[in-house]
């Protein structure tokens, strides 16, 4: 049996703005980086100790890892990086007002951007202000594969080569891993995990900031899942549900 932890970052500057944020890299509100800290204190009362963390790319998902492991006291522990981990590229959404997007394209189109499971939404332009084009964090990764947009389906593509050549081999070596990224990220590997179909994953949204333990199995399948505060990880997931009303 295999202990994996998904976290979603803390609440970030533009989680509290209602904008739609992608690989824009914004940092964690106040709120976000006492989220993470609870994080941690969630891990310790579980009686849950990561022997590996993975992350995203992206300042939210890094600090949330930072601060979940200080306050567990587990500062030290071995870390690696992927753009692979990185939230949804939200396309040429990035930046704008959820409310806003909803009131001038209506609830279907909104809804069909938002969580539909194969529709991106438009491109971004590489001189747009929220484009990652030219962005250093990206320099060593062949121009090909910088998405200009995402559905989530893109994003279970290029996230499941890491699931399978970077996490499975830690929880094969018998490690308890931490998976530290994002809404959508995390929407895409609980997806896979859960055996989600592509109508209901529309229904899935995952809350910031409260560990969600796998026990799996041999083959990596879950035994049992479960937020490590359920309560308020029930109440989180229908603000996230309802964000852009
Ligand atoms: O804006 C985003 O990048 C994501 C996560 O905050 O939003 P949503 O939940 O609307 O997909």
């Amino acid at each position: 049996m295999a202990t994996l932890v998904l976290l979603r970052h803390g609440e970030s500057e533009w989680n509290i703005k209602g904008l739609f944020t992608g690989w824009v890299d914004v940092t964690l509100s106040a709120t976000g980086e006492a989220e993470a800290r609870r994080g941690g204190h969630l891990l310790i009362e579980a009686g849950v100790r990561p022997d590996v963390v993975h992350t995203s790319l992206l300042t939210r998902a890094i600090r949330t890892a930072n601060l979940t492991l200080e306050a567990a006291d587990l500062l030290w522990l071995p870390v690696q990086r992927s753009w692979r981990l990185n939230e949804r590229h939200y396309g040429a959404l990035q930046g704008k007002d959820k409310a806003q997007t909803r009131a001038e394209f209506g609830d279907e189109q909104f809804m069909l951007w938002r969580r539909s499971y194969d529709t991106p939404p438009p491109p971004i332009a590489d001189d747009d202000e929220f484009s990652q084009a030219g962005d250093a964090r990206y320099g060593l990764l062949p121009p090909e594969l910088l998405p200009r947009t995402e559905c989530l389906k893109d994003v279970v593509d290029r996230m499941l080569p890491y699931w399978y050549d970077a996490i499975v081999p830690d929880l094969a070596a018998g490690k308890t891993v931490l998976v530290v990224a994002h809404g959508n990220s995390l929407r895409a590997l609980v997806k896979h995990l859960d055996g989600i179909s592509d109508a209901d994953i529309a229904a899935l949204n995952i809350p910031t900031g409260i560990p969600l333990r796998y026990e799996l199995d041999a083959d990596y399948k879950p035994i049992s899942s479960g937020y490590l505060d359920p309560e308020a990880a029930k109440a989180a997931i229908e603000a996230v549900a309802n964000q852009g009303k």
